[in-house]
């Protein structure tokens, strides 16, 4: 089957590449700059040679000829990048790789697909996995859903490659809430390891964290066993615990008190505030993520975050 990638940051780079070495792949990019001739995306993923079958091109409707199509931008730009496209995209899978809540109106990745392309099939791929992992061929699994069960195992097998094994669901809420959370726990997490707070303090974030993506996915019909699998547990584990996570790494320079670059996309900066807001809006206590999104509008500091955690009243587990 004919597979496009829209969006040639690290992560679009990266599993065109993977994909590239079954079948032929379009990779669409704003800006190809020096790709097509350089045959490596420089900037973004440095040192990930593009395979023969990778093709390049500025052009989006070349590449949205694609059967299925993967968009890899981040999070906040998909609706604005989806409404400047809908004609080319409409009745096409089109399968979400980023990480996120959109801050405006609380929706994920699937939700912001059906209100802006109605008759696209909405899907989402998304696991512990970094860029450069998958562009140096190392092993990485990752959860693929889609509600239709049939087009998801046809997804499935033409999405898995020698370095990418799929495991499906049709939890779509449930992939996606897992992918956008973890972001505001490894945030969390990076703050009180840089804080020098300490490994057992960054354990008892991962694990409570790990209640909030619960509590969040029961409230949006989402089911936890799906946050048990790759899509929650497994990226929480990996984005918490690596200095490769762009979301653990600003968690890490606000804990030390140093700046970090604002360019780089850290998807649980805008998600720790869209979450924070859906929460108060629902009743929901999700604490550290009410903490998370304090500390980044700077209305506490790491001690005052976690003494807001360490003070709360006493519970059962
Ligand atoms: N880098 C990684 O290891 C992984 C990233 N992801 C997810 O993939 C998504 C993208 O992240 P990265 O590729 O790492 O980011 P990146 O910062 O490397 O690249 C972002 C890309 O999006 C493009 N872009 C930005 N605004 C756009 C717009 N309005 N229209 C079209 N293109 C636009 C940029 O030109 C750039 O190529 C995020 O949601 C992230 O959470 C998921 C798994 C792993
Ligand atoms: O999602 C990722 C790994 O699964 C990448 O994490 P960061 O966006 O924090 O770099």
């Amino acid at each position: 089957m004919n597979v496009a990638v829209l969006g040639a940051g690290a992560f679009g780079t990266a599993l065109a590449i993977s994909l590239a070495n079954k079948e032929p792949v379009t990779l669409w990019a704003r800006d190809i700059g020096e790709m097509a001739n350089e045959r490596v995306n420089a900037r973004r993923l440095p040192g990930g040679a593009f395979p023969e079958n990778l093709s390049i091109t500025d052009v989006c409707a070349r590449a949205c000829e694609a059967k299925v199509i993967l968009i890899a931008v981040p999070m906040q730009k998909l609706r604005a990048f989806l409404i400047a496209n809908q004609a080319l995209l409409q009745g096409k899978t089109l399968v979400a790789c980023c990480k996120g809540i959109e801050l405006e109106t609380g929706l994920g990745p699937v939700g912001v697909i059906s209100q802006s392309v109605p008759d696209a099939v909405p899907a989402v791929l998304t696991g512990p996995s970094f860029a450069t992992d998958i562009a140096a061929g190392l092993p990485t699994a990752l959860t693929l859903a889609c509600a239709d069960d049939d087009i998801c195992r046809t997804l499935q097998s033409t999405l898995t490659t020698d370095n990418l094994r799929l495991y499906r669901s049709t939890d779509t809420a449930g992939a996606e809430l897992g992918g956008a959370m973890k972001n505001i726990i490894a945030i969390a997490c990076g703050a009180a390891i840089g804080a020098g707070l300490g490994e057992s303090a960054r354990a008892a974030l991962m694990t409570r964290g790990f209640a909030e993506m619960q509590r969040l996915a029961i409230y949006r019909n989402a089911l936890p066993t799906t946050l048990a699998g790759l899509s929650g547990f497994g990226d929480l584990t990996l984005t918490c615990t690596s200095e490769k996570s762009r979301n653990y790494c600003l968690g890490l320079s606000l804990g030390r008190g140093i700046p970090f670059d604002a360019t780089t996309t850290v998807e649980g900066a805008a998600t720790a505030l869209a979450v924070d807001a859906l929460a108060r809006e629902a009743g929901l206590d999700l604490p550290i993520t009410t903490a998370v999104a304090a500390l980044l509008e700077r209305r506490i500091d790491v001690t005052q975050a976690m003494e807001s955690l360490l003070t709360r009243p006493l519970k059962e587990e």
